[in-house]
C-alpha cells in the first residue's frame, strides 16, 4: 500500500465518522410540521442536508487539492465532492462543494502555473497549489488515488491518467455525471456567468450535453438567489434522448427542471385542440431513404428570420383590419374619433399583445363615456339611461372587432403566400410562427418567463425558433450546444452558428468551440475524421484524446450471409463484455428486416424507432439517423456501401454521426461496393 493511499485511507475512515455523527445529530432532530415560515425554511435546509449526507455517506468527495494561500503559512487540504458538508456546530467544511469558487481551481489547474486565484464573494484569493489528488470511493471503500500533481515532482500527469482509466470503464444505459474528471476548458464553459447566451460548437463526443448539464447545476448553486429549476428547461431532439440523459441532474442533486423537445412544449403551450401535427415517423423515416434529400425551401423560409419579419407586418396588416374604421358614436355629438383610437392603440398601448390593447381600449373607452357623462349635469336618472344608452353603442362598436385565434390568423397570413398547410396539419417549423402569433395576439404571462434555457443539437433549431424562445427567457440566459458536422436535419437547421449570434447580439453572446473528444478511442476518431475529411466544406476535426483501443475494421460481407454475419458480430462482443453494444443501419426498413431475422435467435434485443421514449441499453439495433446523441461500448455500422452513404454532405453527415458513437470499438459491414467516403480508408477483409 503506498503512503498517499495509506493517507488518504485514513482521512476517509474520519472524514465518514464524522459525517455519519453530523447525520445522526440531523436525523434525531425532530421535523417542524408548523406554520411559521423561517422555521420551514430551516427545515427545509436541514431535509437537503440530509439528503446530502445519506449521498456523501457512500462517496463523500472525488478529489483532494493543498492550496496554500499566500497569506497563511501553510497549505489546508480541500476534499471536493458532489456536495459541499460542514459541521453545523463547529463550522468546520468536511467536504467542499465542485461548484464552490476555490473548486474551480480542481478543475482549472493544468499542473503548470506557479501562481493560481480564484474569485470568492469576498474578492480574489491567490495563492499556490502544493497537491492534486484524484480520489476513487465506491461505497465507502478507497479504490483508487493518483496524484496528477504534487509540488517539487516532475512525474505528476495532469489527471490525464485518471481521465484515461475513467473513460476506459464500460458505459450503461444512462449518461453519467463527469464531475471527478471536469476538463479545463469544460470548467470554462460550466462557469460562464449567467447572463449571456453561451453557444458551444463542439465535436461528436466533445462532452457538450454533459458539460450543459452540469452548467445547470453551477448556475443553481452560483445564482441560488435569481434562478430557480422550476424556471430552467432543456431542449432536446426527443423523448429517448431526455430518457437518456436523466440520471445526470439528478445525481448532481438537481431536481425540477423541466425537460422537453420544441413540439412538445410549443403544442402546449398553444392549447389549442385545432393546432394537430402532423405524423412525424413516417416524414422523418423518408427523408433518410436512400434518395438524395431534396431542398425544402418552404421549410427553410418558415424557419428564417425573412419570415419572423413577414409574419410580423401581416400581424400589423391583420390588427388594422381587425379593428372598425369608423368614429365611435356614444350619443348623438358625444364621438371618438377613429383617429384617436387609432392613436391609443398604435401609440398609446403599442407595446401590448392584441388582446390586451382589446382591453385596454375597451377601459379607456368607458372611462370617457362616464366623463363624458357626467359632464352634462343631468340628474340620476337621465344619466342612467344615458350611459346604459352609450354602452350598449359601445358592446355594438366592439363587437365589429374581428377575434380570431393564433391559428386562424396563421392559416390567413400563409393562405396570403400562397403555401397553405396540407390537410390542415401544422408540420414542426409551423410552431415558432405560431407561437409567436400567440404572444403578440394573445400575450405572454410575465411570470411564465425562464430564468436559463439549455438547447441541445441545437444545429437543427432554426433561428425563428430561437427568437421565439428569447422572448420568453429573462437576460439572453441560454446555453446553446450542437455541432454544425452532425446538423443532419439541415432542412430546419443552421450551417453556421452566427445566424444564432445575430439574434443576440456580439455582446450578448459568449461562443465557445470543443474540439477534444472524449468518447471514442484514437482509432476510432481517426476513422471519423476520415470520413469528416469528405465533406466538401471545411469542418473543424475532432482531437482524440490519446486512448487507444483495437483498429476500426471494415468488412466485405455477402448478402446472403449478412444476417449470420451480424450474428456473430453481437455474439463475439458480448463475449468480450461489452454492456452497450449498438448494430446501426441506414435505414429503418433495413433495420426492421434484420430485427425480424434475429429477434429469433437474440431475445435481448431492441429495436429503437422513433416513437420510443426510453432507452434500455443492452444490445439494441437502429437506424443511424436515430443514433444521434447515444452511444454504446461496441458499435457496427451496416450498408456501408456507396449507395447507402453518397459523396455528398447529407450522407458525411449520417457517417459521421454513425461513427462517433462507438466508445471503444468500431466495425462496419458493406455488402456491394464500399462507400467513397471509406475508400482510402484502410480495409480489413
Ligand atoms: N471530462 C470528462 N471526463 C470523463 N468523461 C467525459 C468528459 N467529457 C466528456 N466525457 C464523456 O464523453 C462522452 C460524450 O459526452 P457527451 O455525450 O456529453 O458529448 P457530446 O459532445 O454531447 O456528444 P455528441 O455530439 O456526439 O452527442 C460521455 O460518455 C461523457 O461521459
Amino acid at each position: 500500500m503506498s503512503d498517499s493511499f495509506h493517507e488518504e485511507k485514513q482521512t476517509l475512515e474520519q472524514k465518514l465518522r464524522q459525517i455519519h455523527s453530523y447525520g445522526e445529530v440531523l436525523e434525531e432532530m425532530p421535523r417542524y410540521r408548523g406554520d411559521d415560515f423561517n422555521e420551514q425554511v430551516l427545515e427545509d435546509s436541514r431535509e437537503r442536508q440530509r439528503q446530502i449526507i445519506k449521498k456523501a455517506t457512500q462517496e463523500p468527495y472525488f478529489g483532494r487539492l493543498d492550496f496554500k494561500e499566500y497569506s497563511q503559512t501553510e497549505p489546508i487540504p480541500l476534499y471536493i465532492g458532489k456536495a459541499g458538508v460542514h459541521e453545523e456546530k463547529t463550522g468546520e467544511v468536511l467536504v467542499v462543494d465542485w461548484r464552490a469558487p476555490v473548486s474551480s481551481l480542481f478543475y482549472a489547474f493544468s499542473g503548470s502555473e506557479e501562481d493560481v486565484y480564484y474569485v470568492a464573494p469576498e474578492g480574489m484569493i491567490d495563492g499556490t497549489i502544493e497537491l492534486k489528488r484524484n480520489i476513487m470511493i465506491r461505497e465507502q471503500e478507497l479504490q483508487r488515488v493518483v496524484d496528477s500533481y504534487k509540488q517539487g515532482e516532475s512525474t505528476s500527469s495532469g489527471g490525464d491518467e485518471f481521465l484515461l482509466y475513467k473513460l476506459g470503464e464500460q458505459k450503461d444505459n444512462r449518461l453519467q455525471d463527469i464531475v471527478s474528471t471536469i476538463q479545463g476548458e469544460q470548467n470554462e464553459i460550466i462557469r460562464h456567468p449567467q447572463n449571456k447566451a453561451v453557444i458551444i460548437q463542439g465535436v461528436a463526443g466533445s462532452g457538450k450535453t454533459t458539460v450543459a448539464l452540469h452548467r445547470l447545476a453551477y448556475l443553481l448553486y452560483e445564482y441560488r438567489e435569481q434562478m430557480q429549476a422550476e424556471n430552467m428547461i432543456i431542449f432536446a431532439p426527443n423523448a429517448m434522448f431526455l430518457d437518456y440523459i436523466s440520471q445526470v441532474l439528478p445525481e448532481l442533486g438537481v431536481g425540477h427542471i423541466q425537460q422537453t423537445t420544441f413540439n412538445e412544449w410549443a403544442l402546449e403551450k398553444l392549447n389549442d385542440p385545432a393546432i394537430q401535427l402532423a405524423n412525424q415517423t413516417n416524414k422523418l423515416q423518408n427523408r433518410f431513404e436512400l434518395d438524395q434529400p431534396s431542398v425544402d425551401h418552404a421549410t427553410q423560409y418558415k424557419g428564417s428570420v425573412e419570415f419572423q419579419t413577414d409574419v410580423e407586418q401581416e400581424l400589423r396588416h391583420l390588427e388594422d383590419s381587425s379593428f372598425p374604421t369608423e368614429d365611435f358614436e356614444a350619443w348623438e355629438g358625444a364621438v371618438i374619433s377613429n383617429e384617436t383610437l387609432v392613436t391609443w392603440r398604435t401609440i398609446d398601448f403599442q407595446d401590448s399583445p392584441f388582446r390586451v390593447k382589446h382591453e385596454r381600449i375597451k377601459a379607456r373607452m368607458k372611462r370617457w363615456i362616464e366623463i363624458e357623462v357626467k359632464q352634462l349635469f343631468l340628474d340620476k336618472k337621465e344619466q342612467e339611461e344615458l350611459r346604459k344608452h352609450a354602452m350598449a353603442n359601445l358592446r355594438k362598436f366592439l363587437a365589429r372587432i374581428k377575434k380570431r385565434t393564433a391559428f386562424q390568423l396563421y392559416n390567413h397570413i400563409l393562405k396570403s403566400k400562397k403555401m397553405p398547410l396540407q390537410d390542415n396539419l401544422v408540420e414542426p417549423e409551423d410552431l415558432a410562427p405560431l407561437l409567436h402569433i400567440h404572444h403578440k395576439w394573445i400575450g405572454l404571462e410575465k411570470d411564465q418567463r425562464f430564468d436559463h434555457v439549455v438547447i441541445d443539437e441545437a444545429q437543427d433549431f432554426s433561428p425563428y425558433q430561437i427568437a421565439v424562445l428569447q422572448e420568453q427567457t429573462r437576460g439572453q440566459s441560454f446555453t446553446i450546444l450542437g455541432d454544425l458536422s452532425q446538423g443532419i436535419h439541415s432542412v430546419q437547421g443552421i450551417d453556421q452558428w452566427s445566424s444564432f449570434e445575430h439574434l443576440f447580439g456580439e455582446r450578448k453572446t459568449a461562443y465557445f468551440e470543443m474540439n477534444k473528444s472524449y468518447r471514442s478511442t484514437y482509432e476510432i476518431i481517426e476513422c471519423a475524421n476520415h470520413i469528416l475529411k469528405q465533406f466538401p466544406q471545411r469542418r473543424v476535426l475532432a482531437e482524440p484524446v490519446f486512448r487507444s483501443g483495437e483498429p476500426v475494421s471494415i468488412h466485405h460481407v455477402a448478402q446472403q450471409n449478412m444476417v449470420q454475419e451480424v450474428q456473430n458480430w453481437i455474439t463475439s462482443m458480448r463475449e468480450k463484455g461489452f454492456q452497450t453494444i449498438a448494430v446501426i443501419g441506414r435505414t429503418h426498413d433495413h433495420c426492421s428486416g434484420l430485427y425480424e431475422d434475429l429477434i429469433g435467435v437474440n431475445k435481448e434485443l431492441t429495436f429503437i424507432q422513433a416513437e420510443d421514449d426510453t432507452y434500455k441499453g443492452g444490445t439494441s439495433i437502429l437506424p443511424v439517423y436515430l443514433s444521434k446523441g447515444l452511444e454504446f461500448d461496441a458499435v457496427l455500422l451496416l450498408q456501408v456501401d456507396e449507395q447507402s452513404y453518397q459523396h455528398i454532405p447529407e450522407h458525411v453527415k449520417l457517417l459521421y454521426v454513425g461513427a462517433t458513437r462507438a466508445l471503444h470499438r468500431l466495425d462496419m459491414f458493406y455488402s456491394k461496393q464500399i462507400t467513397p467516403l471509406l475508400k482510402d480508408y484502410s480495409v480489413s477483409q
